[in-house]
C-alpha cells in the first residue's frame, strides 16, 4: 500500500525560473493495485515517481509504504521496497556485466551480501526459469553481456529483475515509450503477465491515454502537479479516451492541450 500526502515540491524557488511541478499530490494505492498515470507534458509525472523512489524530495507532504513514513529516506534506504524500470533501456541495468550478474544484483536489492553470494548454482536456476517466461532464449545466455541485448530485450530483462525480490511498489516510467510499437506492445503484455502473477502493486507513467485505459486497474490523470481525475472499476471499465478527455474538459473546464497525448 502506498500513500502519498499532500506532496509539494518547487523547482528553484525563489527565482525567475520558479516552478511548483508538485502542488499538492494526494493518492492512495492499494495492495496489488495496478495505477496507470497519464498527464500532459510538464504535468509533474517522472517528479511524482522521483519523489516516490527517493530520487526526488519533496518539501512538503508524506510518502508511506505499508504504513512505513519513507519521506525521508533516501533512494537507497528505499531500495528495498521500490522496484523501478526507466524509458531508457540502458538505465535500469549495467551492459558492462552479464544477464545473470544484473540479475544477481536485482536479487540482492537492498541487501548487504555481496555479488557472488547471489550468484549460486540455486539462483542461476531461478533466473533461467524466469527467463524462460519471456520465450526470448535469453535463457541459453545467462553469461552473455547484457549490452548485447536489443532494447526490448532489456527492457523485458529489466521487468523481472523488478520482480525478483518482493518490493512496496513498482513504478514503471514510460517504460516502453524508447520501443518500436511491436516490441512495445510486447513489453507491456509481459507487464501485464508480470503484475499480475507476482499480485505486484504498481504505478505506470505512459504517454499514451489509450495505453492508459487498456492496461492496469485504475487510471490516475495528473495536471500541474495535482491529480485531477482518478477512474476505476465500473466507471473505468469501456471508458475511451473520447470519454476520458471528455471527464477532463468536465472537471477543469479546459481542453486537454497535448496532441501527443490524445493521438499516441
Ligand atoms: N530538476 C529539475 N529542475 C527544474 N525543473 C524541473 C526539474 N525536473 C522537472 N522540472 C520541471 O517540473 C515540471 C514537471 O516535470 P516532470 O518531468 O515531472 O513532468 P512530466 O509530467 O513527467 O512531463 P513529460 O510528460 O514531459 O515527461 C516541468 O515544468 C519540468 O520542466
Amino acid at each position: 500500500m502506498m500513500q502519498a500526502t499532500d506532496l509539494r515540491l518547487t523547482f528553484n524557488p525563489g527565482t525567475p525560473i520558479e516552478n511548483p511541478a508538485l502542488r499538492g499530490i494526494n493518492l492512495n494505492i492499494a495492495d496489488g493495485e495496478f495505477v496507470t498515470v497519464i498527464g500532459t507534458n510538464g504535468a509533474g509525472k517522472s517528479t511524482f515517481l522521483n519523489a516516490v523512489s527517493g530520487t526526488t524530495r519533496v518539501d512538503s507532504g508524506s510518502i508511506l509504504l505499508n504504513g512505513i513514513d519513507v519521506t525521508k529516506k533516501t533512494a537507497h534506504q528505499r531500495a528495498h521496497w521500490v522496484a523501478r524500470v526507466f524509458q531508457d533501456p540502458m538505465a535500469g541495468t549495467c551492459e558492462a556485466l552479464t544477464i545473470e550478474e544484473n540479475m544477481a544484483l536485482a536479487y540482492k536489492r537492498g541487501g548487504k551480501r555481496g555479488l557472488n553470494f547471489a550468484l549460486n548454482p540455486n539462483n542461476r536456476d531461478l533466473f533461467k526459469e524466469k527467463l524462460s517466461v519471456l520465450k526470448l532464449g535469453l535463457e541459453s545466455r545467462l553469461t552473455d553481456r547484457m549490452g548485447l541485448l536489443s532494447g526490448g530485450q532489456r527492457q523485458a530483462v529489466s521487468l523481472l529483475m523488478a520482480s525478483l525480490q518482493p518490493s512496496k511498489i513498482l513504478l514503471l516510467d514510460e517504460h516502453t515509450a524508447a520501443l518500436d510499437p511491436k516490441t512495445a506492445a510486447f513489453v507491456l503484455e509481459l507487464t501485464d503477465k508480470i503484475v499480475t502473477d507476482n499480485q505486484l502493486t504498481t504505478m505506470m507513467v505512459t504517454h499514451s491515454m489509450q495505453q492508459a485505459l487498456a492496461h492496469g486497474t485504475r487510471t490516475v490523470m495528473l495536471h500541474q502537479g495535482q491529480v485531477v481525475l482518478d477512474v476505476a472499476g465500473d466507471k473505468r471499465q469501456g471508458m475511451t479516451v473520447h470519454d476520458l478527455l471528455d471527464m477532463f474538459e468536465q472537471t477543469r473546464g479546459e481542453k486537454v492541450d497535448d496532441d501527443s497525448l490524445i493521438l499516441s
